[in-house]
């Protein structure tokens, strides 16, 4: 004589089977007693993009990472570090936003980490101390960004690629040799970060004629360092005027905010949360241009034809596929042509020092 099922096993297999009916077989949990995270219903995320940071762990990388959370237009966030992921991806993790969020730890998950993503933010890398330029930085930047480079070639060939590790104006050099030399060099997907220039340049501006900087629009041209941060506030929208006194106060200030930082934090660092929000609003900018917005305009480090230099900041419109227009510099007053040429000549030895780089 058979034996009969106890009744909690009977109900066990009504909830199997009636959840065989309602769920597609590979979306069942096993045994609905066992509910872990691994065998749980989460499909993905909603509607969206996938984007990975690398440094996700460092002070730019955190809040970064909180931020690309809360963006409505991630579907996927990969955060990847060689310390500390575990724990920054739990945390985030919890956030009730879309975003599934997934970590990555230690160069042997680098490829996993990249795999099929359509957006790369890389803030990996050291930051400055007081006394020290963004050049000083290259020794050990230059080979971190030269590996999460070859990565990037071999596993999202296609992605766009934000670049924030210090010194920019090697660092896109640097990222755009590998790529080449793997065949998967798209200048319109590799681009410097630049916003924070701009963020402040709004700010400062907006601080010395009373307005809310919100209102304000001031490109700003060149590189990411000094003198290669040329702000042209003579093509501020709306247009003010500026007393000579002013243009040289807001010159300097925009130029050396970085360095206002890392004097503030005295050791401690550089700008981590105004670069966050800089990195997200421009990373927003991408993924809406990817999305097909119409108009979406920024100014960003790039392949450029703007001037004899192969890399420039200026203007680009975000489309489908990157940077697809490039502005040009538009008329310059001459205060801002002997800015450019001495930007142009700091410029040109950056961007060779990156190149040879990676061709020695
Ligand atoms: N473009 C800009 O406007 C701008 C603004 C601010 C800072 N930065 C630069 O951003 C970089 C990061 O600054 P931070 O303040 O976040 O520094 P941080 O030291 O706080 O964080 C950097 C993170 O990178 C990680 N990292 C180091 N090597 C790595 C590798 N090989 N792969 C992946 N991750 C790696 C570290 O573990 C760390 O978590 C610096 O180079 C800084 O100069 C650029
Ligand atoms: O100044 C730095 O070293 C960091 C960054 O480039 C900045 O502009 O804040």
């Amino acid at each position: 004589m058979q034996q009969q099922p106890s009744p909690e096993v009977n109900a066990n297999q009504r909830i199997a089977r009636i959840s065989a009916h309602l769920d597609p077989p590979n979306l069942q949990m096993e045994n609905a007693a066992t509910v872990s995270r691994l065998n749980c219903r989460a499909k993905g995320g909603a509607a969206g993009f996938k984007v990975a940071i690398l440094g996700a762990a460092g002070g730019i990388g955190q809040p970064l990472a909180l931020l690309m959370k809360m963006n409505p237009l991630v579907s996927v966030l990969h955060l990847y570090d060689v310390v500390n992921t575990p724990g920054v991806t739990s945390d985030i993790s919890h956030m009730d936003t879309g975003a599934v969020v997934r970590g990555f730890l230690g160069q042997q998950q680098l490829e996993e980490a990249l795999t099929g993503m359509e957006l790369v933010i890389i803030p990996a890398g050291v930051p400055r101390k007081p006394g020290m330029t963004r050049d000083d930085l290259f020794n050990i930047n230059a080979g971190i960004v030269k590996t999460i480079s070859e990565a990037i070639a071999r596993c999202c060939p296609y992605a766009i690629v934000n670049v924030i590790s210090n010194p920019v104006n090697s660092t896109v050099p640097i990222a755009a040799e590998v790529f080449k030399k793997a065949g998967t060099f798209d200048p319109k997907k590799l681009l410097g970060v630049t916003m924070l220039d701009v963020v402040r340049a709004n700010t400062f501006v907006a601080e010395v004629l009373g307005l809310d900087p919100r209102d304000i629009d001031v490109p700003v041209v060149g590189g990411h360092a000094g003198v290669t941060i040329l702000p042209l506030l003579s093509q501020v929208k709306p247009p003010f005027s500026f007393t000579p006194k002013e243009v040289d106060y807001l010159t300097d200030r925009i130029q050396n905010g970085g360095t206002e930082v890392v004097e503030a934090k005295a050791g401690a660092g550089s700008a981590t949360l105004s670069m966050a929000y800089a990195a997200v609003k421009f990373a927003d900018a991408c993924l809406r241009g990817l999305r097909g917005d119409a108009g979406v305009v920024e100014c960003a480090f790039l392949a450029s034809q703007v001037t004899e230099l192969p890399f420039f900041a200026s203007k680009v419109r975000l489309g489908r596929t990157g940077a697809e227009e490039i502005y040009p510099l538009g008329p310059l007053n001459e205060y801002e042509r002997a800015g450019l040429e001495k930007a142009k000549k700091e410029l040109a030895a950056s961007i060779q020092k990156g190149v040879s780089f990676v061709r020695k």
